[in-house]
């Protein structure tokens, strides 16, 4: 039974999936404080969050069964992201669920900044019916600037246009062909505060979003502009804000989150009259509560019934259509690693991995993680998986080589493992055949036709006539059933190898046994998971 820890307030009619799931239960527990969650987090394998639950590095190491960290929305700075990676946790979030009705969230901003709502409101509730000071300013004809134009910056943008506003915006990954489908100009970050009636900021805060917009963004800025954050609290520096307020640059600010959430008591924002604010509520509707929590919810049941999963964020994005090609490789991809791994003797310095014919055309990053993840698991056990693979060969200094040939030895696709060690060099190749599956077809240097399953005995031999009884023999002697046999040479008397899958374990005393028949050399037995 899998148990679902969710620590923020998260849609009930969202996570109805996987409350509804037979292997699973969920406990909610909101509110905890960290102290209070690495208390219990050692219980659970699965745990969602908003964005005010911390996910610290402590709270990773208490974490033993932890799988998965679903983040019900798009932000993932409260979660350390290496940590979880170190720790082999995956991290998913819910791009999608929330977009709209974040952007609708700015655009009510810019609303009501444009027109001082918030303040109005209170005036009039108090009693005083105060006309003259909220004369507000039109949105038609002005000129807004978007930092960030990806989903939610794009649809900021569709919207502004049917207000009659002129758009510029920055986004790295903006081609000029998407802008001009929007109706979007594009503008350096410089040209667009210089140019901008409003500003509107849609970036996750990174290092290089940090105050991206500080005092020398204010001193060029157009006088009488507005700025709205409904993204990341700092991408703005909040006291160069206030100056610049205060000094007449900036007539006004909308924002919805802050440096550090909750602010202080005594946070600037607060008790300025031209600055309003909302408690991050740009995801908070029903209808965004209850798509994000449906997403991730699939995602944690996907992650943790180890099926196929989407929107990992600490691992490389995979486009659906590759993944279909890549996907039926996984299993194979960590059977040669597994394999190759039980083969070598010696400390590991290099897995070089090569892959040819039809794999040479897609992105094969995925599946390199699953071979890195099998060579590693002979050692590391469950503490290795394909979120921490890369990363735990790297602190050990194995060097990962990936080579890619479009010749595939007669085969439609190809995946070849050379694991170098300081004592040797072994290698493994196998395949997906079509109609029979994951085979290893080559084994060093000779070529076989092997299913990768179940207890496996490798022999190393000289090719003299006898052997193979000799083997059978001693095998059938000590009550071990060979199912299949296949023996590989590259010359007539030369060095050969046998592969022989066998219905139970090869015991150590059989082993030795085997290796004292005349002319076999080595005799290994190999196990699949
Ligand atoms: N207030 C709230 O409750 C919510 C806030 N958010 C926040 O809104 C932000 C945007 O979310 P989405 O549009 O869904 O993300 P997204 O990933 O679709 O878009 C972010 C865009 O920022 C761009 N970007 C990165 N660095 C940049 C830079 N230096 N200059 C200009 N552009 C840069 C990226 O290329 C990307 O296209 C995120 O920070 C997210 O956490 C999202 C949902 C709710
Ligand atoms: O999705 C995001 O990035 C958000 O900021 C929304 O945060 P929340 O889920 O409302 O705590």
């Amino acid at each position: 039974m899998f148990k679902v820890l969710v620590s923020d307030p998260i849609s009930d009619f969202g996570i109805q999936l996987l409350m509804d799931a037979p292997d699973v239960t969920v406990d909610k527990k909101p509110g905890l404080s960290e102290d209070e969650l690495i208390g219990v987090i050692g219980e659970y394998d699965a745990l969602l969050v908003r964005s005010q639950t911390k996910v610290t590095p402590r709270i990773m190491q208490a974490a033993k069964k932890l799988k998965v960290i679903g983040r019900a929305g798009v932000g993932v700075d409260n979660i350390d992201l290496d940590a979880a990676t170190k720790s082999g946790i995956i991290v998913i979030n819910a791009p999608d669920g929330n977009t709209i009705t974040t952007c609708e969230h700015a655009f009510a901003m810019m609303m009501a900044l444009a027109r001082h709502i918030p303040q109005a409101y209170v005036k009039t509730i108090q009693g005083t019916w105060d006309r003259k000071s909220f004369v507000g300013v039109e949105l038609r004809n002005k000129t807004l600037g978007v930092l960030g134009m990806g989903r939610i910056g794009s649809e900021v943008a569709k919207r502004a246009k049917a207000f009659g506003m002129e758009i510029i915006g920055f986004d790295p990954f903006m081609t000029e062909e998407r802008a001009e489908k929007i109706g979007v100009k594009l503008g350096t970050v410089d040209e667009i505060i210089r140019q901008a009636d409003f500003l509107t900021v849609h970036t996750p805060l990174t290092a290089e979003t940090k105050h991206m917009i500080a005092r020398p963004q204010f001193e060029v800025m157009k006088k009488g502009m507005r700025i709205v954050n409904c993204a990341r609290g700092g991408i703005i520096d909040e006291l160069a804000l206030v100056e610049a307020i205060d000094e007449g640059i900036v007539a006004g600010a909308a924002f919805d989150v802050f440096e550090a959430e909750p602010p202080q008591a005594d946070h600037p924002f607060l008790t300025h009259p031209k600055i309003i604010v909302t408690p991050h509520l740009g995801a908070s509707t029903i209808e965004a509560q209850e798509n994000v929590a449906i997403d991730v919810s699939e995602q944690v049941l996907h992650i943790l019934r180890e099926e196929p999963f989407k929107n990992a964020v600490n691992m490389p994005p995979v486009p659906a259509t590759v993944m279909n090609k890549i996907q039926p490789y996984f299993g194979l991809a960590e059977k040669l690693g597994y394999f190759t791994a039980q083969m070598s003797k010696g400390p590991l310095l290099e897995i070089v991995v090569n892959y040819s014919g039809d794999l040479a055309e897609v992105d094969t990053q995925p599946i390199t993680r699953y071979i890195v993840k099998g060579v590693l698991r002979q050692h590391l056990g469950s503490d290795v998986n394909v979120v921490n693979s890369m990363h735990l060969a790297k602190v050990r200094d194995i060097n990962i080589i990936v080579q890619q040939s479009s010749v595939a030895k007669g085969f439609t696709n190809l995946l070849s493992v050379t694991l170098r060690t300081n004592e040797e060099e072994r290698h493994v190749a196998g395949t997906l055949l079509n109609g029979y599956g994951e085979r290893i077809v080559q084994i060093d240097k000779y070529p076989v036709d092997v299913a990768p399953e179940g207890h496996l005995l490798l022999v190393k031999h000289n090719d003299k006539p006898g052997l193979i009884g000799s083997v059978g023999t001693l095998l059938g002697d000590n009550g071990i059933n060979i199912a299949t046999m296949q023996v590989g040479r590259k010359i007539v008397g030369g060095s050969a190898i046998m592969v022989l899958s066998v219905d139970k374990i090869v015991t150590a005393e059989v082993i030795q046994a085997l290796k004292n028949i005349p002319d076999l050399n080595k005799a290994k037995e190999i196990v699949f998971f």
